[in-house]
């Protein structure tokens, strides 16, 4: 039986099995539905388990120490490309909280702190720093072709089985619904209808957000600052501890239905603190904590 190593990183309770796309796994949709499963999946870490599998490729050289090239200048940022499947073998185009782990697991590979990274929604530069990794994310957008929306025009505050809903894509799509009292909320039994529904032709994340702040100077104004967030994530079929891409799509929402007009927001899912800008022009990013939670090897074939 050959047998592939692997590392267990976690962005604020959202956590990943990483593996070398160099490793011999011949299905990797089986690797992660057996891997990733809560009851019987990896024994390794926190938890049992996994929210998904990275398989990750360093560019040729990326190894070599970072430093300045021959001309003098800063080495160009190391390129990591990312694929992530998810707990239901489905691959997913982007992942905030994942590509923060990417970034971790490159940099303890590399010794660099900056890097491309590479994923299915495109080219996400991040930085690892003293106090975590920030990532950019990319402009959200509403527009129906993107998140993408069976028809008619944005979605923005309107009904959906039940849930008032504003729909964004963030990279992957959301539904982003605001609640007076987050823990109120049934989420396993609310979100499933939603996240299936005919709006969603591919489906979509379910991210519920609290509006939590708003410092005395802004009271009566459109001016949270700060955010709850609990999302049921698509591949997963559940609720997960963080969700990047959420955080995100939480503060662009805000600022689409008024209920906020600033550029950046603390956003906190069960897991810690995420710190969140969407900027009016330009690529939002995300950043917050990581850690490496364990190592070992595993069979390719489960
Ligand atoms: N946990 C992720 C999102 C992963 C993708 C999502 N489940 C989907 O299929 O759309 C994050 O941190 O963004």
């Amino acid at each position: 039986m050959t047998r592939v190593g692997f590392t267990k990183y976690h962005g604020t309770g959202n956590d990943f099995l990483v593996v070398d796309a160099e490793e011999p796994v011949p299905d990797r949709a089986a690797f992660a539905v057996a891997r990733c499963d809560r009851e019987t999946g990896v024994d390794a870490g926190a938890r049992r388990g996994a929210d998904g599998v990275l398989f990750l490729g360093l560019d040729a050289g990326a190894a070599d120490a970072p430093g300045r090239d021959g001309d003098g200048r800063p080495d160009d940022p190391v390129r990591v490309r990312m694929t992530l499947v998810q707990p239901d073998g489905s691959v997913a185009e982007m992942c905030g909280n994942g590509a923060r782990c990417v970034a971790s697991w490159a940099a303890d590979r590399t010794g660099a702190s900056e890097f491309v990274i590479g994923t299915p929604a495109g080219d996400r530069r991040a930085v690892v720093g003293d106090d975590g990794v920030e990532v950019e994310m990319g402009r959200p957008s509403f527009a129906p072709a993107d998140v993408p929306l069976a028809g008619g025009g944005p979605l923005v505050g309107r009904s959906v089985e039940g849930l008032t809903v504003t729909a964004v894509n963030t990279g992957v799509p959301h539904a982003v619904a605001f609640v007076d009292d987050l823990d109120a909320v049934d989420l396993a039994s609310v979100a499933p209808p939603v996240r299936h529904a005919d709006a969603f032709p591919e489906g979509a994340n379910v991210t519920l957000a609290e509006p939590v702040a708003a410092d005395e100077a802004d009271a009566g104004g459109a001016r949270a600052a700060e955010f709850r967030q609990r999302t049921f994530e698509r591949g997963v079929e559940d609720e997960t501890r963080a969700c990047g891409t959420g955080a995100v799509a939480v503060l662009a929402a805000a600022r689409r239905t008024g209920r906020t007009d600033r550029e950046s927001a603390t956003v906190s899912p069960p897991g810690g603190e995420l710190r969140v800008t969407v900027p009016a022009d330009g690529s939002a990013t995300l950043a917050g904590p990581t850690e490496r939670e364990a190592e070992g090897t595993l069979e390719a074939e489960p």
